[in-house]
């Protein structure tokens, strides 16, 4: 928000610090402060900034972070220079990537090098950062340091008051800021093409200012940052500290970073007539001098000269720029890996990828990439799923780079990977629409997820926790894979649910997402299993893979779906994510063989010999019963195969919702009603026809299949079943009065026996005192002389 246009009159809102005057890059390092005319250009400059200076308040958010990084304890304020690096390194990006298409923008001599510099300034306390990119325009400095809070500020700020920590911080977009760690004061001047150069300035006190710059050298285009160090943060100003910070944190940029570092060097001047005649006192000429000199004595007559240290300044290049993915895997090491993957990901914990693919695709299309597998999910990984354009992948074309907002690279089950890649067969000249849509893009795509899916199976292949073939049992032996111990567990804990959404929606590769499958079974013992040990445990006899939905394996496990599989010895898979009604829609089938939902109609475990005769002997009850379930939506009434102790279960028709999914649907707040009826699986309720309450029903319709006590328990036994199959009761008042009186009977009480009517005590008059205890009891409620609620929150607004 603007505060005053010309803002003379609180001008010690933003207060004159001294300013650097020199131009970077020049020569003979900085200029000192003796110099008068700089002196006389700083009151100038402090004149025009205060007369001119537009004022403006950081929106709230911003000004909330920048309150808690100023007064952070946070220990490690090294991570500053890596941001603001990288958003030099950002800004570079923008104008090569421009460039390809219009060479003019680049400008000529020393503006056209694309480059990142480092200056100190020891005597003012001043480091700064200047980039050649695309520098920030007026409009841009306003809007991008300061008014318009990213979207992930306020997720930072939560985050950093939960665990103080501030190294994610380029994570979530807001790493300019980390400038204040060290700095209580900072000027930005920048150039852009498109704009006179300005400088935007703060003292992060909750306002910043803005001002075109008419005092500084010209940058031609680009961006200085200066940091007006705090007094504490000293250390800043040494040049191997940041030499040391660069190597750490900035090695993987792509873009020379030079210190101007100083330099002892040893020049020969000139020695005075007075100064050789006295050699007993001239201290600083070593011994090489003196032979020199002696040297120049015997030969002709030359001026005579001595090697004297002196200090000097250049710029130094503190970085390696050939891009890591250029390398032959085999000579990159393990440490680089890790630390290119904390560069690209802007994540700098101690954590390692927990794996790596790097590879070099060649044929018709040509690129270099370069994926990884996160430590974690990011915290975002699922909110708005499909309707976010995350891609985590950066695209270079020959080395340059084009974006990392390209979604067809990856599709975007895979968007959790990071990771870059760079072609040689995409055009450079074109724009990014254009590039989208070029031919290559799908091969490029169809090769990443091949490689991508082949690294999540080899974390699992190398994991010694998994169950492996016999052939691998060596490698479980070696005792080397220590390391490795448990990488699939976690990479599933992680991103489990995306190799689900995968399956559900990537049909090309639905094969190879279902071998990365886990999940818990009735065998597997707490461990995650696979669908290929699950097969290979199959009985003999068995066809289908069994499993069964729910909302947790506890609650499955007391299933009575399970009973009499369990029994017989065959293993039953547990789904218990809400994801997995959907993915068993789409993962029909599995090397040939079926899946089948344990609740749902279908079943077949092993013939019963007595399975006709049982049929037979139980028609009467199972026609009277259907009978009796008309108006329920029940389909029919069927002798169980599934049941050992329990009397009935209601299983749902094979393409209908499972008593699950019902559960899950009925709990979305935008799902469709009329949907919900279409969709519900048709009910059969399955008998035992070993339990003996229907032994004993089976008898009593025989007699008499007009009983009412009978049709009453049949009814109660029916919407039992439902809730122990794990269907919400539509009318759990109808089900609780039968249950009474179910109990009334078990309790010798008459059926007809209802509750004794209340007295109602005679009015007695009011006394002041019983209004008093009943305006307390009631707390305002029906009580009238409590305020009424439109006046309550009239008050409640003028407090706040
Ligand atoms: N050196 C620079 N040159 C040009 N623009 C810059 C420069 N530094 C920052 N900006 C602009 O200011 C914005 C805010 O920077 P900030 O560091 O807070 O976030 P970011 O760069 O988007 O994300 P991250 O912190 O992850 O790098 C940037 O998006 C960019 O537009």
């Amino acid at each position: 928000r603007k505060l005053h246009a010309n803002a003379e009159e609180s001008s010690d809102d933003v207060t004159d610090p001294p300013k650097v005057e020199e131009k970077i890059g020049g020569h003979g390092g900085l200029s000192t402060d003796s110099d008068v005319v700089h002196r006389e250009s700083e009151s100038m400059s402090k004149k025009t900034l205060r007369s001119n200076a537009e004022k403006f308040e950081f929106q709230a958010e911003v000004s909330r972070l920048m309150d808690i990084i100023i007064n952070s304890l946070y220990s490690n304020k090294d991570i500053f220079l890596r941001e603001l690096i990288s958003n030099a390194s950002d800004a570079l990006d923008k104008i090569r990537f421009l460039a390809l298409t219009d060479k003019d923008v680049l400008g000529e001599g020393d503006t056209a090098k694309l480059e990142i510099q480092i200056k100190l300034d020891k005597a003012k306390k001043i480091l700064s950062i200047r980039d050649r990119g695309i520098g920030m325009t007026k409009e841009d400095l306003i809007k991008n340091l300061g008014t318009i809070a990213k979207s992930g500020t306020s997720a930072f700020v939560e985050k950093m008051q939960s665990s103080g920590d501030l190294n994610l911080i380029g994570q979530f977009g807001v790493g300019f800021y980390s400038a204040y760690l060290v700095a209580d004061y900072i000027e930005v001047i920048s150039k852009h093409n498109d704009d006179s150069q300005y400088v935007w300035e703060s003292k992060a006190n909750g306002k910043f200012a803005v001002s075109e710059d008419t005092w500084n050298e010209p940058l031609g285009r680009g961006t200085e940052i200066r940091l007006h160090l705090r007094d504490e943060a000293g250390e800043y100003l040494e040049e191997s500290k940041l030499k040391e910070l660069v190597k750490r944190y900035s090695e993987f940029i792509n873009f020379p970073i030079s210190l101007w570092a100083s330099k002892e060097v040893e020049t020969e001047v000139p020695v005075e007539e007075d100064e050789s005649a006295d050699e007993e006192t001239e201290t600083t000429s070593t011994e090489e001098e003196k032979e020199e000199d002696a040297e120049e004595e015997d030969g002709e007559k030359k001026q005579k000269t001595k090697k004297v240290k002196e200090t000097v300044y250049e710029w130094e290049l503190l970085n390696d720029v050939k891009a890591i993915w250029l390398r032959s895997p085999k000579e990159v090491t393990e440490e680089e890996y890790t630390k290119f993957y904390h560069s690209l990901s802007k994540d700098f914990t101690d954590e390692k990828p927990m794996a790596w693919s790097h590879f070099n695709a060649e044929g018709d299309v040509e690129f270099k990439a370069v994926l990884y597998v996160p430590p974690k999910a990011p915290h975002d990984l699922y909110e708005s799923y499909y309707n976010s354009n995350k891609a985590n992948l950066k695209l270079y074309v020959r080395r340059v780079f084009i974006s990392d907002e390209f979604d067809e690279l990856l599709p975007k089950y895979l968007s959790f990977l990071k990771g870059l890649v760079d072609s040689d067969t995409l055009p450079l000249n074109v724009s990014r629409e254009m590039l989208q849509q070029h031919s290559s893009l799908k091969t490029i795509k169809k090769k990443l997820i091949r490689k991508a899916l082949d690294m999540i199976r080899k974390l699992a292949e190398e994991d010694p926790d998994e169950i492996h073939d016999d052939e691998k049992k060596d490698v479980e032996k070696s005792g080397e894979n220590d390391e490795k111990k448990g990488q699939y567990t976690k990479f599933w804990n992680e991103f489990g649910k995306s190799v689900k959404l995968g399956i559900i929606e990537d049909a090309a590769n639905r094969n190879r997402l279902a071998k990365l499958l886990r999940f818990e079974t009735t065998k597997s013992d707490g461990k995650l299993t696979s669908l290929d040990q699950y097969i290979k445990r199959m009985k003999k006899s068995q066809k289908d893979i069994f499993y069964i939905t729910g909302s947790s394996k506890e609650q499955l496990e007391k299933s009575p779906f399970l009973e009499r599989l369990i029994k017989k010895g065959y293993e039953v898979i547990f789904f218990t994510d809400p994801v997995d009604e959907y993915l068993m829609q789409y993962l029909m089938d599995y090397e040939d063989k079926k899946f089948q939902n344990v609740s749902k109609e279908g079943l077949k475990v092993g013939k019963d010999s007595k399975d006709k005769e049982l049929k037979e002997a139980f028609k009467e009850l199972t026609k009277w019963w259907k009978g009796n379930l008309a108006s329920e939506n029940v389909d029919d009434v069927k002798i169980s195969n599934r049941l050992a102790d329990t009397p009935c279960v209601v299983v749902t028709s094979k393409f209908g919702w499972s008593a699950n999914m019902e559960r899950i649907m009925q709990s979305q707040t935008l799902s469709d009603a009329n949907k919900q009826a279409y969709m519900r699986g048709k009910r059969v309720l399955e008998i035992n026809p070993r339990h003996p309450i229907i032994k004993e029903l089976k008898d009593r319709i025989a007699s008499d299949p007009e009983d009412e006590s009978v049709k009453e328990t049949a009814q109660l036994m029916y919407q039992t079943a439902l809730i122990e199959s794990g269907f919400i009761l539509t009318d759990p008042k109808d089900f609780a009065a039968r249950i009474y009186n179910s109990v009334k009977s078990g309790l010798n009480i008459s059926p007809d026996a209802v509750a004794d009517e209340e007295i109602e005590a005679a009015e007695e008059p009011e006394t002041s005192e019983a209004t008093e205890t009943k305006s307390d009891d009631l707390a305002g409620g029906l009580n009238i002389e409590a305020e009424p609620v439109e006046q309550q929150e009239e008050n409640t607004k003028d407090e706040l």
